[in-house]
C-alpha cells in the first residue's frame, strides 16, 4: 500500500482522493473555546514541599477524573532529546518506500511495524497517516527518560487514588513492564476537513506520554465535544489508557481522542504507551472494586483496527 507521504509527494494533489474521504458525523461538535487541559508541574510532584505535593496529587486526581488527559511541565526530558526523537522519526519516514516496507510487520506482536492506516470500520476508507510502531528496547535514552516520568506519574496516580505510592508500579510490575512507541506522520492535506488522520480511539496500556512537532492536531472528547489540544511549548501530554481504567475500576477513564491534519505542514507525534509486562492479566484493584465493574483481561490482546 502506498503511504500517504508517498501519495502527497507524488504530484500536485488538489483534492483528497475519494477513498480517503471520511464520513464525519454531521452532529459532531468541535469546541472553539480556548479550553486548556489541566497542567501538572512535575517538579513539584517529585521535589515539592509536602504541601505542594499534596496539591499536585489533588490536581492529578481532578485531571484524571474530569479529562483523562493533562500536560506535564518541568518533566526533565531534555528538549534536545525530544527534538532528536522527532528528527530521527522524520528521517525514517524520508526513506525510500521499499526500505520502509522492510519494517511492514504483519503481526501485532512484531517488534517493529511500519504502515499506512487502513480504517476497516468504514469500508475502504483510508486514514491520512503513516505510522511506525516499536516495542522499545529499555536502554534507549528516550525510553529511559520517559519511563522515569511515567513511573513518577504512576506514583502520583496511586496516591491520588488513596493508595500507597508504589501500589500501581508493584501490582502492574511496571519495572519490567512494556513500552510501545507509536509514531505518527500526518502529511499536509489539501482538504483536512474531509479526511481523518487517526480515527477516534482510546489508548492501550496504563499511561501514554505524547510529544509532537510544532503543529497541533490532537482532539480530545470532553463533555460531548471534540476539544483541540494546544500543548504548552516543551510540555508532554499524558493520557489515561484502557488498562488504567480497568485497574481503577472505572474511576479514571481512558478518554477517546483522534488526530486531524492541516494544509500547511507535516505533523509528527510520538506516543509512548506504558503498560505491564505483555503476559499480564489486568483486573480492577481490590481496594477500588467493591464491586468490580470490569473483568480481568489479558494485557496484550489484539489492538483495535481503528488505531492501526
Ligand atoms: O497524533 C496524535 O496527536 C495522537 C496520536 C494517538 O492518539 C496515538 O498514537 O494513539
Ligand atoms: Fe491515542
Amino acid at each position: 500500500m502506498l503511504s500517504v507521504k508517498g501519495l502527497v509527494e507524488s504530484g500536485t494533489l488538489k483534492d483528497v482522493p475519494s477513498k480517503y474521504a471520511y464520513g464525519r458525523n454531521p452532529e459532531e461538535h468541535i469546541s472553539l473555546d480556548e479550553e486548556r487541559i489541566p497542567i501538572i508541574d512535575f517538579s513539584l510532584l517529585t521535589r515539592g514541599t509536602p504541601n505542594q505535593r499534596f496539591k499536585v496529587i489533588r490536581d492529578i486526581s481532578n485531571a484524571c477524573q474530569e479529562w483523562g488527559f493533562f500536560m506535564v511541565i518541568n518533566h526533565g526530558v531534555p528538549k534536545k532529546l525530544r527534538d532528536e526523537m522527532i528528527n530521527s522519526i522524520e528521517s525514517f519516514f524520508d526513506l525510500a518506500e521499499e526500505e520502509k516496507q522492510e519494517y511492514a510487520g504483519k503481526n501485532s506482536l512484531d517488534l517493529i511495524r511500519y504502515g499506512a492506516s487502513f480504517n476497516v470500520t468504514i469500508d475502504k476508507t483510508l486514514l491520512w497517516r503513516d505510522y511506525l510502531k516499536i516495542l522499545v528496547h529499555p536502554h534507549f535514552e528516550y525510553s529511559k527518560r520517559t519511563r522515569e516520568v511515567a513511573n513518577e506519574l504512576l506514583k502520583g496516580v496511586s496516591r491520588s487514588l488513596g493508595l500507597e505510592e508504589n501500589y500501581i508500579t508493584k501490582r502492574m510490575e511496571v519495572e519490567v513492564g512494556s513500552q510501545m512507541f507509536v509514531t505518527n506522520l500526518y502529511s499536509p492535506c489539501p482538504q483536512p476537513e474531509i479526511a481523518m488522520g487517526l480515527l477516534h480511539h482510546s489508548d492501550y496500556g496504563l499511561l501514554t506520554l505524547l510529544i509532537q512537532n510544532h503543529l497541533g492536531g490532537l482532539q480530545v472528547m470532553h463533555n460531548g465535544s471534540w476539544v483541540p489540544i494546544n500543548p504548552l511549548p516543551d510540555s508532554i501530554l499524558i493520557n489515561i489508557g484502557d488498562h488504567m481504567e480497568i485497574l481503577t475500576n472505572g474511576k479514571y477513564r481512558s478518554v477517546v481522542h483522534r488526530a486531524v491534519m492541516n494544509k500547511e505542514g507535516t505533523r509528527i507525534s510520538i506516543g509512548t504507551a506504558h503498560g505491564p509486562p505483555l503476559k499480564s492479566i489486568v483486573r480492577p484493584a481490590p481496594e477500588l472494586a467493591n464491586p468490580a465493574s470490569y473483568r480481568g483481561i489479558k494485557f496484550r490482546g489484539v489492538p483495535r483496527a481503528s488505531t492501526e
